[in-house]
Parts: structure tokens; C-alpha cells; sequence
């Protein structure tokens, strides 16, 4: 019972970035244990580290230190059982639909199912974002929100333990949205997924979170807050609005962005400068 409580884990995990002669400590001492089949959201101000945590559970890249675990197991590179969702959807564009899932399920499954049975699953995953009727489309032939959805069953298709999403609705219209957002509540209350999610989007968090996660400002983000989200699924976009708690949840969120971790824009070093030395320029010229 306890690997299921601990079964993604993020210890200690610091990032610090080197280059062009300088350094850049980006996360300081990250902390956090998943429950197998929770959803997690992060949240925090751009530019905080979300990413960076996201591409270390991905294995995209290393953590100066500290280190992750998933399933008892270190994370050292990518791999089959974490498969990621980008914003900006990528599909390979001279492939079908059909295609763009076939290959990430030839790859995992090639040896071990037969090619009947991973047609099969391929169809299944498509069906489950809604896609069937697009299988031999190009993905310069459907809307980015179909796009989007194709990106979701090909992560699906792979049967990955972990579903890390990097902003998976941040590039769609509204509707678009709530629509794919309401999809993958679904699916995930049918599979039972981790999902580890970062928006930006403080109602998306609410509606689709066991619990959110909220990140300092950088240099050297860490984990300022965690918030349970205890609210019943199935769970109504429509009903929440005039839920206590739904309401309670945004307002914690938002105090903490906008309150207790309000972002201050720097004026730039260009601007300042400018500024500062106008006089003397203006004499040169
Ligand atoms: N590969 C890299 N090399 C050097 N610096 C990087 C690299 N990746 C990210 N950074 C830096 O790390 C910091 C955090 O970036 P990251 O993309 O993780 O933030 P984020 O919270 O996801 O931002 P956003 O919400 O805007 O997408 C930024 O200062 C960024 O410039």
C-alpha cells in the first residue's frame, strides 16, 4: 500500500542551470510524493521552474541533485512509462492520425502484441478522445484541439505509469478547452492515471486536481503551498461555481499567486539603462 502513496517521488531535487559564464539555480529542494492514480497539478508564475520539474520526472533532463522515483525505480532518462503531452501538440505531420499513435504503439508493443490486437488498441485510444472518425486524416487537416486530442491517445496508447501533460490546453479557444478538459476527466476517472499537469489556469486546476501544487517565484523555486482539492467526482463545471469549496480552492490559489507570491515585474536592464543614460547619449549623437 505504501508504493502506491509514494509511487512518483521527487526528493531533494535541486536544478541549477550553467552556462554562458554564469549560473542559474532554477529549483531548490523540490518535494513531493504522488499517489498512484492522483492527479496533480503545478501551478506557479511563469518562468518559475514548472517545466524543468516536468522534464526531470520526464527524464528530459538531470537534476543537479537530488532524484526522482517512480514505481520503486529511479528515473534516469526517458522512458515508455512516462509519456509527456506538450502544449503546442506534436504530431509528426506526414503521418495520419492513425499513424501518429501506430508508431508510439509499435514501439512499446511491437513484441509483445500481435499486430491485429495493436490495431485494435490503436482504434481504442482514438475512439476514447473521440478521433475515430479523423483516422486517416493529416494533422494539417484537423483543428489544434483535435490535434491536441490525438496527442492525448497516442500518451494514452503507450499505457504509460505516469501522464506527464506540460500545459496540454494552454494553445485551445475556450470551449475547445472545457471540452478536452472534460474528456480527460473521464478518462482518467475510467484508467485511473497519475497525472502530473502544469497550467496555468487556476480553474482548470481546481476542476481537475486531487491536489495542486504551487511553486515560489525562482531563483531557486521550491514548493510554497499544496493544496487538496476535496471535492467529489464526478465533478460539474456548472455545479462547482456555486460550490463553497470549489470557491474556497480558487481563493486559496489566487492569494497565494497574487498575494503572497506576486510577481513583480523587473524593468528591463535595457530600459533602465537607457534611462539612466539617455543625457549622454543624446550628447554623442
Ligand atoms: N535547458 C535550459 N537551459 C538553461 N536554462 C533553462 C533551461 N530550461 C529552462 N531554463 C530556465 O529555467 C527557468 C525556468 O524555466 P521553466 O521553463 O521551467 O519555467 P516555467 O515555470 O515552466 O515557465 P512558463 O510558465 O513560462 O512555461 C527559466 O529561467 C529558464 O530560462
Amino acid at each position: 500500500m505504501d508504493d502506491d502513496k509514494n509511487y512518483l517521488s521527487l526528493s531533494k531535487v535541486d536544478m541549477v542551470f550553467t552556462g554562458n559564464g554564469g549560473t542559474n539555480p532554477v529549483l531548490k529542494g523540490i518535494d513531493l510524493d504522488v499517489r498512484r492514480g492522483e492527479y496533480i497539478s503545478l501551478i506557479g508564475h511563469s518562468g518559475c521552474g514548472k517545466s524543468t520539474v516536468l522534464n526531470i520526472v520526464a527524464g528530459l533532463l538531470e537534476a543537479t541533485s537530488g532524484g526522482v522515483l517512480l514505481a520503486g525505480r529511479e528515473v534516469s532518462g526517458p522512458g515508455p512509462d512516462r509519456a509527456v503531452v506538450f502544449q503546442n501538440h506534436s504530431l509528426l505531420p506526414w503521418l495520419t492520425v492513425y499513424q501518429n499513435v501506430e508508431i508510439a504503439v509499435d514501439k512499446i508493443f511491437g513484441r509483445s502484441r500481435s499486430k491485429a490486437e495493436r490495431r485494435e488498441w490503436i482504434l481504442h485510444n482514438l475512439a476514447m478522445v473521440n478521433m475515430s472518425h479523423a483516422l486517416d486524416r493529416l494533422p494539417s487537416q484537423i483543428s489544434g484541439g483535435m490535434k491536441q486530442r490525438v496527442g492525448i491517445a497516442r500518451a494514452l496508447a503507450m499505457e504509460p505509469k505516469v501522464l506527464l501533460l506540460d500545459e496540454p490546453f494552454g494553445a485551445l479557444d475556450a470551449l475547445t478547452r472545457a471540452h478536452l478538459q472534460d474528456e480527460v476527466i473521464r478518462i482518467q476517472a475510467e484508467l485511473g492515471n497519475t497525472v502530473l499537469m502544469i497550467t496555468h489556469d487556476v480553474d482548470e486546476a481546481v476542476l481537475m486536481s486531487d491536489r495542486v501544487v504551487m511553486m515560489t517565484n525562482g531563483p531557486a523555486a521550491t514548493i510554497g503551498q499544496i493544496l487538496t482539492v476535496d471535492l467529489p467526482r464526478p465533478r460539474s463545471r456548472i455545479e462547482l461555481v456555486e460550490n463553497p469549496t470549489y470557491n474556497h480552492c480558487r481563493q486559496e490559489i489566487l492569494s497565494f499567486l497574487y498575494e503572497k507570491q506576486r510577481k513583480v515585474e523587473p524593468i528591463s536592464p535595457a530600459r533602465s539603462m537607457k534611462a539612466r543614460t539617455r543625457e549622454p547619449a543624446a550628447l554623442q549623437a
